[in-house]
């Protein structure tokens, strides 16, 4: 695969380069045959341009081993809305990481993200990772999953959203939002205030950021938070404890839709 994409790459930059100096048409083919032959590999790699999955983040399931059934409730969240996924496993081995990541993005419609770890993220064909503060830095993540994969960044302080400024990343998720029971925050929450700064700081040099909220998001403050600007939500609970994950799925994107056309009138 990764030596049909190079060969293509190749012919299109080589295309390009040589269209650029205006052969005729008799001389385009030699042209073209000349210039594969003599291609500079650094030059090829800074031309080619790389699509990206496309991000949706309106609602973000994060989920991790602790699941019964993570494929099944993957399907069923995506059924009911869900737009981007997830894997966050704290504790499995890299092996057993990549297997889950697998069969993960085989199951779900939707791109699958993995939590901290860049290398599993890329060995599974994930479509990018999430980091935040310990782990890699943006950049370095960046380096691993190259430069078609998304990158997320967690955001928990006005000063970590300074120096997001220059971080290669797709998106940034900003809390925690409220207390949640999923994970221990050391940080006291920062509340729907809290995050409108955060977002405001994050937003003055980089307004075209997708931001996201995370941390206690229930279907009420789903509402909220799109209202104060939010692009998307990112939950565990809401969607994993509700027995009926694609049902709760809706509610959240429903409630999130009312909030954002709350937005779009103020
Ligand atoms: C969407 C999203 N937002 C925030 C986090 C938290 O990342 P981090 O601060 O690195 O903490 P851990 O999840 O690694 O414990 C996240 N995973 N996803
Ligand atoms: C993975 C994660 N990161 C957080 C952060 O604040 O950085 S909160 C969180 C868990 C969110 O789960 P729930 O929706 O059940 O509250
Ligand atoms: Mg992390």
């Amino acid at each position: 695969m990764l030596a049909a994409v190079a060969g293509l790459s190749l012919m299109n930059v080589s295309g390009e380069i040589v269209a650029s100096s205006n052969p005729g048409p008799g001389s385009f083919a030699v042209a073209l045959v000349d210039a594969i032959g003599t291609a500079d590999a650094q030059e090829i790699a800074g031309r080619i341009r790389v699509a990206k999955p496309p991000l949706d983040p309106r609602l973000y399931l994060v989920l991790g081993p602790g699941e019964p059934d993570p494929l099944r409730l993957v399907r069923a969240a995506t059924a009911g809305g869900v737009t981007l996924v997830q894997w966050r496993d704290k504790s499995g081995s890299t092996a057993e990481q990549v297997e889950a990541v697998r069969a993960l993005v085989a199951a779900s419609p939707v791109p699958v993200l993995v939590n901290d770890r860049a290398d599993v993220a890329r060995a599974a064909g994930a479509a990018g990772v999430h980091v935040g503060h310990g782990d890699l830095s943006a950049a370095e993540a960046r380096e691993i999953v190259g430069p078609a994969a998304i990158v997320g960044l967690t955001i928990h302080s006005l000063d970590e959203a300074v120096a997001a400024d220059n971080a290669p990343i797709d998106y940034a998720s900003v809390g925690g939002v409220f207390e949640t029971h999923s994970k221990v925050n050391p940080d006291p929450p920062i509340g729907i205030d809290g995050f409108r700064a955060i977002a405001g700081r994050l937003r003055q040099r980089r307004p075209a950021l997708p931001i996201v909220a995370i941390a206690g998001i229930t279907e009420e403050r789903a509402e909220a938070l799109a209202a104060a600007g939010a692009d998307g939500i990112a939950v565990i609970s809401a969607i994993t404890s509700s027995g009926e994950p694609g049902r709760a799925a809706e509610a959240l994107r429903q409630a999130f839709a009312r909030g954002q056309a709350r937005e779009t009138a103020s």
